[in-house]
């Protein structure tokens, strides 16, 4: 850093070639490779290093999760079954979850961000006009950064609180909540029937809760039909009380430690201990200055191939991961930190960019082929595009659709497997672009799909990609043999 001298105590500046903000999984990965290209970095975090991902979403809710899940795998062998006898010790649970979380100490992934060469700085930072950045500590001292070449804003997002007339004085579980509580609430109930909705029912569920889950409309509503569906089938049969096209027009918890009551705009009321939110994502663009240099605040932030922000002058403002609302994954953030970093690697020197699609520089996967699997039981885990956002987009589709037990290996994983597959051809070019999978382990199945949809691999070869006799994924092999004898 060139550090000017401080006028006041506290106070400086220091001029870098990357000013990163929000040291989540995605501003880390973008560090990493602009730090790759040779270039300056500063990290701006305001809260822990390793971001939401890292301590109340993805981390602690698949840790979370995987002791649920693992019960239920073993329910579903004869033999195991039976050496399933007490309750899933919740203690337990929850060190494994604190381990994974490192007890939300994020001493090592500072250490992390440090190691690769950039400087960290601990504050609220905030954009103040091009290429200049504030930083508030939380002491109140101030800092300016100036980026020779970009900023790149990765500052995730929050939970959206609806406009439901209590529903903020009766103090709603949020993720926050929901991926940090030691306690399990004899009754929660969840808003929202999205990826967190879903996930949160396994699991509170799994772990002794007697959940409800109130869903504006069908589960998990970006994924093929039947895969809600059979989320919503296995979740009844959980004892979560599944209710669809139900939603709360008012809550009220009149004594702080007590019940909360919802009513429902179905005329009912529901009594429960804790309701969480999981009522989708608004984006921490809102207190990041973005009216500096002619944005919006609280907007999210539209953004080209490389993700260079769309309406800020001159090629300086990049925004990644959340923010920029392309897909709210981690996997695919970081991907965009990859090719962001890159890409800034490349303009910085004067290289020409690598932006055509599937290009170094551009992020193409995420308009065709985005992976996502919700940890569920079955998990539910799909890539690219539905049978619908297919034909909306104007493909020639065809379906070709299984249940899981054609296959052997399947049946040998859980005895009496239950899942379903489902593959959307484009029969101008035969490929596939979506796969869908539903059933016990199919998330570790996701990748083959991804490789043949971002690949686009022709079926005519991807024929010869075998299965290993007896796996799950001999699914491909009846998928793309239901789809040659309906060809031929
Ligand atoms: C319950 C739950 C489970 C999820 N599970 C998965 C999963 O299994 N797989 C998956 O791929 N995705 C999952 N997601 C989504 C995933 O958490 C996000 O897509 C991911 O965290 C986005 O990463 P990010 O770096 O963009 O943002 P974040 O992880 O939110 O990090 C942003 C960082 O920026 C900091 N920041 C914000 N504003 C400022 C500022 N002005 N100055 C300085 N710092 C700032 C924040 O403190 C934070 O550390 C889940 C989400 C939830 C809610
Ligand atoms: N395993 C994973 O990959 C994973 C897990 C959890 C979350 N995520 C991601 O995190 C993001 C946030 O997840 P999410 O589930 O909060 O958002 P979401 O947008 O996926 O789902 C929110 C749901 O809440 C409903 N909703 C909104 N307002 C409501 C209201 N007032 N009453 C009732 N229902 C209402 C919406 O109709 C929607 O179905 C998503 O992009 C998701 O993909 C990923």
């Amino acid at each position: 850093m060139t550090e000017t001298s401080e006028s006041r105590r506290g106070q400086g500046s220091g001029t870098y070639d990357v000013v990163v903000l929000g040291a989540g999984p995605v501003g880390q990965n973008i560090t990493d490779r602009a730090r790759a290209a040779g270039l300056t970095v500063a990290v701006v975090e305001r809260e822990l290093v390793g971001g939401e991902c890292s301590y109340w979403a993805c981390v602690p809710s698949k840790a979370l999760l995987r002791p649920v899940i693992a019960v239920s795998d073993a329910r579903r062998v004869d033999g195991a079954r039976q050496a399933v006898t007490g309750a899933i010790d919740t203690g337990q649970v929850f060190a494994r979850r604190n381990r994974y979380v490192t007890d939300w100490d994020d001493t090592g992934q500072a250490e992390g961000v440090k190691s690769s060469g950039a400087d960290l700085f601990r504050g609220h930072g905030r954009i103040d006009g091009p290429r200049r950045v504030t930083v508030t500590r939380d002491d109140g001292a101030h800092l300016t950064l100036t980026a020779r070449h970009a900023v790149a804003v990765a500052t995730g997002s929050r939970p959206t609180v609806p406009d439901i007339p209590g529903i903020r004085e009766a103090r709603p579980w949020t993720n926050r909540q929901g991926t940090d509580s030691g306690v399990v609430p004899a009754r929660l109930a969840i808003l929202g029937g999205g990826g967190v909705g879903v996930e949160m029912a396994t699991l509170w569920q799994g772990l002794g809760s007697r959940v409800t889950l109130l869903a504006r409309r069908r589960l998990i509503p970006r994924m093929e039909p039947f895969a809600g569906e059979l989320v919503a089938g296995s979740l009844s049969d959980a004892g979560v009380d599944v209710r669809t096209g139900v939603v709360p027009t008012a809550v009220r918890r009149p004594d702080p430690g007590g019940p909360v009551t919802l009513t429902l705009d179905d005329g009912g009321e529901l009594e429960a201990d804790e309701v969480m939110l999981a009522t989708g994502r608004t984006p921490n663009t809102d207190d990041i200055g973005l009216d500096t240099v002619g944005l919006t605040p609280g907007a999210w932030l539209d953004v080209d191939t490389t993700c260079l922000v769309h309406g800020a002058e001159g090629e300086w403002l990049y925004a990644l991961g959340d923010v920029n609302h392309r897909a709210l994954l981690t996997h695919q953030g970081k991907y965009q930190g990859r090719t962001a970093g890159d890409a800034i690697g490349a303009r910085a020197a004067g290289r020409p960019l690598d932006d055509a699609p599937w290009g170094d520089h551009a992020t193409t996967a995420d308009q065709h082929a985005v992976p996502q699997v919700f940890f569920t039981d079955p998990e539910a885990a799909a890539v690219g595009l539905t049978a619908q956002q297919a034909a909306d987009a104007g493909h020639r589709i065809k379906t070709v659709d299984l249940d899981f037990d054609a296959a052997q290996g399947a049946n040998l994983y859980a005895d009496g497997y239950q899942g379903h597959a489902r593959m959307v051809v484009d029969l101008d070019r035969d490929v596939l672009l979506g796969v869908t999978f539903v059933g016990p382990g199919v998330s570790e199945l996701l990748h083959s799909a991804t490789v043949a949809v971002a690949g686009e691999v022709p079926l005519k070869r991807l024929r010869h990609a075998i299965a290993c006799f007896p796996t799950v994924s001999e699914i491909w092999l009846f998928l793309l043999a239901a789809h040659q004898r309906e060809r031929d």
